[in-house]
């Protein structure tokens, strides 16, 4: 995840509307070093678990889906993964790699028994096709195959995720460089080691290497604690809840300096602390914090990636 961290570090460094605070870093640091806020993988029991190939399966199929819930203001994360976990419950084949080149839109809406049309739903199946096809192709079907050939790494996962599924080639040119962030592919390594503990399909000797996921929750906490600071104007863009384009300076800085800020406040974590602390960690703590706070102001992108 080196490409992660160096191409987020290059957009913080050289950032026009968004700037990582270490004074406010230091801050939270102080606050937490006594007792790091540890939040439980699946805290709201929301996912689907059976220890086997079928939980991997279902991740997979999850953190493919696992993006832009924002535009129906009654959509969040916990309808999906309760609502696949339901679809899983119902029908264990519903997931296997035939079944998921052929959801129509109407057809995944109703899987999650959703009322309406999902946001970006023919993306949504379009990714879905695309998943199915390419586990068929290179993993007999199966993303337990995919997450098996990795050795134990994180890091090969993601790198092996995004060279055979472009859907997840999370990424941006910003100011002419390429910046990384391959938000959904690391968010699946995650829920692997969270939901098998670290064991099984969810052991990797590297899960350190994992940076947080840029997602449209996380920056804005950051921002709440201030860590982050915005310009004035992408302060007001965001209070009056404008889009904000996909690829745009502001997107690319929000998203890069939350890696940048969290891989900060993660080192002066374990120096103050002397314990070793993973950034997976501090993101769950720090988006269950957000998701819990009914008033938060968002950015708002439309995207695929997150
Ligand atoms: N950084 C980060 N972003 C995360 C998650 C998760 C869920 N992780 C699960 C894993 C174990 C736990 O028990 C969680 O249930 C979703 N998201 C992102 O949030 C947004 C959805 O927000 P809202 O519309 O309010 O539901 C959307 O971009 C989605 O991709 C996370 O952990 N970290």
């Amino acid at each position: 995840m080196e490409e992660v961290r160096q191409s987020s570090a290059w957009v913080a460094r050289n950032s026009s509307h968004v700037t990582v605070d270490s004074s406010g870093i230091e801050k939270v640091v102080e606050k937490i070093k006594e007792s790091i806020p540890k939040v439980e993988w699946d805290y709201e029991g929301i996912h689907y678990f059976d220890n086997g190939p079928l939980t991997v399966q279902y991740l997979f199929v999850l953190d493919t889906l696992n993006f832009c819930f924002w535009p129906d203001k009654d959509l969040n994360y916990d309808h999906l993964a309760k609502g696949l976990k339901e679809a899983l419950l119902n029908d264990n084949s519903a997931f296997d790699a035939d079944r998921l080149q052929k959801y129509t839109g109407p057809q995944l809406r109703e899987l999650l028994k959703w009322p309406r049309p999902l946001p970006l739903e023919e993306e949504r199946v379009r990714l879905l096709h695309e998943v199915g096809f390419e586990l068929e192709r290179s993993f007999e079907g199966m993303a337990s195959k995919l997450v098996e050939s990795c050795g134990k790494s994180a890091v090969k996962l993601v790198s092996l995720i995004t060279r055979h599924f472009p859907g997840f080639r999370d990424h941006s040119v910003y100011k002419g460089h390429q910046v990384f962030f391959y938000k959904r592919a690391q968010i699946f390594a995650s829920d692997l080691w969270g939901a098998f503990k670290g064991q099984g399909y969810g052991e990797f000797n590297d899960i350190s290497s994992i940076t947080m996921f840029a997602d449209y929750i996380v920056p804005a906490v950051l921002q709440q604690l201030g860590v982050l600071k915005y310009s004035s104007t992408l302060a007001s863009i965001i209070e009056a809840s404008s889009e904000i384009g996909a690829g745009t300076e502001e997107e690319v800085e929000l998203r890069a300096c939350s890696i940048y800020a969290v891989e900060k406040m993660r080192e002066l974590l374990s120096i103050k602390s002397g314990k070793q602390v993973l950034s997976v960690e501090l993101d769950l703590w720090l988006w269950s914090v957000g998701v819990q706070c009914p008033s938060l102001q968002h950015h708002r992108t439309l995207s695929i990636y997150y």
